[in-house]
């Protein structure tokens, strides 16, 4: 096996074209630490366990379609606790955890069991919570963080360590970090947070530290790529049938009723998709990576006039970020951003519904009730349901194993099923969306009888561009 790479890539290349994209371990940079034996060994709970530890060498395909010829593709190292670890714990540790970006169904899962997981599994009692995201490290108090204070959270929605957005300053943080006597910290958050935690990561390397940094990803909209799935977004999916729900018995209660539902998913549709699919009411899902059109022949306004003939009732359901090509037409587009520097979106919500009862009200030839629902917070505000729950407690525990073994910059989270180790330059290479030209979209279309609202040709362009998306759908 041969290695090549710099700072940021670790890669092994095997045979039958196999590639392990490794993640950094304290040992790159910190030569000859002494490591110690797990103490998970000593650990009654496990000691029924037949292979304690994760295999050195195990790792996880990205690639599970395989073909009788094709190259083993890319792998990523398996999470899991290892045989050795590299902190005479439980004295020398001193971990902290951090949330940031939006909020999330199950943060406060993550945080119990990361407390949880140190403290049981690896006797550690040194755990900081810091308040209100990025900029805690350097202008807020933090919390101390034992099993006793995070007994009951995961009960609850949002995370009691606050979040935010912005005031991500690298060197103040590393400052804070290195002040602090801190040598592991778990942070947990979206896209800009990964990246945020990979530049922690660089910045601690080029210190030389002796900190282990864990990124546990955390989005409602499931834009991280790589991942089979973020924790949290099974249960908005869940909180979002309610709100279809009421769309749908709000529309068939009344002649030409059309009730429309937005939900989250900044720049993809992956919320929209799956509550779509899991209803069944749904006559329309509109998301950000399939363009519509209103007027004319195979627009919107032609189907609703359709489906309303067809059924006297239709449900709508947009995500966030879809038609903002339409509403820059229309409205004079705003730029503006969050403190994160994201795009403020206009609400393409309420923007299609005067949309659809402007034209229905110009032709009058049909007179429509339209019920418009906006749950976008509620979905993501409330606490994780049980199966996000142990996915959170997976996620926790595969990221405390993997720190307190001497892995760093790494973000955690399922491949095909099994936890691994995944690089942040991976992660934060590119952000995950639906691919229409996939079949899960056509699963949609097929479910709900909708137009593509696609042109021959632009399908063909769609084809060119985008390819096949091996982990979601
Ligand atoms: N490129 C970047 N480099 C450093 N820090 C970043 C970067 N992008 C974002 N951050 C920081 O990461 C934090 C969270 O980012 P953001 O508000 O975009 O949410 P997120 O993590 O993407 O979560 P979500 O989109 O799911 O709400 C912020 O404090 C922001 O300053
Ligand atoms: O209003 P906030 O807190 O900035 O969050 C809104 C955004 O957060 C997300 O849930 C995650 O990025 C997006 O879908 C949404 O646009
Ligand atoms: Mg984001």
């Amino acid at each position: 096996m041969g290695h090549s790479g710099n700072l940021q890539l670790k890669v092994v290349n095997g045979d039958a074209g196999y590639v392990l994209e490794d993640v950094p371990h304290l040992t790159d940079y910190i030569p000859d630490l002494p490591t110690y034996p797990n103490p998970l060994q000593f650990n009654a709970a496990y000691s029924v366990v037949k292979q304690y530890f994760v295999n050195v060498d195990d790792t996880v395909s990205q690639k599970i379609v395989v073909h009788k010829d094709s190259p083993r593709g890319t792998h990523f190292r398996r999470a899991g606790p290892r045989q050795k670890v590299v902190y005479f714990v439980s004295d020398e540790v001193h971990a902290c955890i951090v949330t940031c970006g939006g909020l999330c169904p199950g943060l406060n899962t993550v945080i119990r069991e990361i407390v949880c997981g140190l403290y049981h599994m690896y006797g550690v009692s040194k755990i900081l919570g810091i308040d209100g995201g990025y900029r805690g490290f350097y202008s807020k108090n933090t919390i101390n963080l034992t099993p006793k204070v995070v007994n009951d959270i995961h009960k609850r929605g949002g995370t009691i360590l606050g979040t935010s957005r912005g005031g991500h300053d690298t060197s103040k943080i590393v400052d804070s970090i290195q002040d602090r006597g801190i040598n592991q910290v778990y942070i947990i958050g979206g896209d800009g947070t990964q990246k945020g935690a990979a530049v922690i990561y660089e910045e601690i390397r080029q210190r030389g530290l002796k900190v282990a940094v864990a990124g546990i990803p955390k989005t409602i909209d499931n834009d991280i790529p790589v991942i089979d799935k973020s924790f949290g977004f099974d249960t908005a999916v869940e909180e979002a049938q309610r709100a279809i729900n009421a769309a749908h018995v709000e529309a068939e209660s009344i002649e030409n009723g059309i009730g429309v539902v937005k939900l989250m998913g900044r720049y993809c549709g992956f919320i929209a998709m799956y509550a779509t699919l899991g209803s069944r009411d749904v006559d329309c899902c509109l998301i950000p990576e399939s363009p519509f059109y209103l007027e004319g022949e195979g627009g919107l306004y032609e189907f609703i006039e359709k489906r309303l003939k067809e059924n006297g009732h239709m449900v709508i359901v947009i995500a966030e970020g879809a038609g903002q090509d339409l509403l820059a037409e229309s409205l004079q587009s705003m730029n503006q951003q969050d403190a994160s520097g994201n795009k403020l979106l206009q609400d393409v919500g309420l923007w299609i519904s005067h949309k659809i009862k402007d034209h229905f009200a110009r032709l009058h030839k049909m007179a429509i009730n339209l019920k418009y629902i906006d749950p976008t917070y509620m979905i993501r505000a409330i606490p994780s349901n049980a199966s996000d729950n142990v996915y959170c407690t997976l996620l926790a525990q595969s990221a405390v194993h993997g720190a307190v073994a001497g892995y760093t910059g790494f973000t955690v989270g399922p491949v095909n099923g099994r936890h691994a180790y995944i690089p942040f330059n991976r992660i934060n290479e590119r952000q995950n969306q639906v691919v229409i030209t996939d079949r899960m979209w056509a699963r949609v279309l097929s479910s709900t009888n909708q137009p593509s609202f696609l042109s021959a040709n632009e399908l063909a362009k769609f084809k060119r561009e985008k390819p096949s998306c091996p982990v979601v759908g």
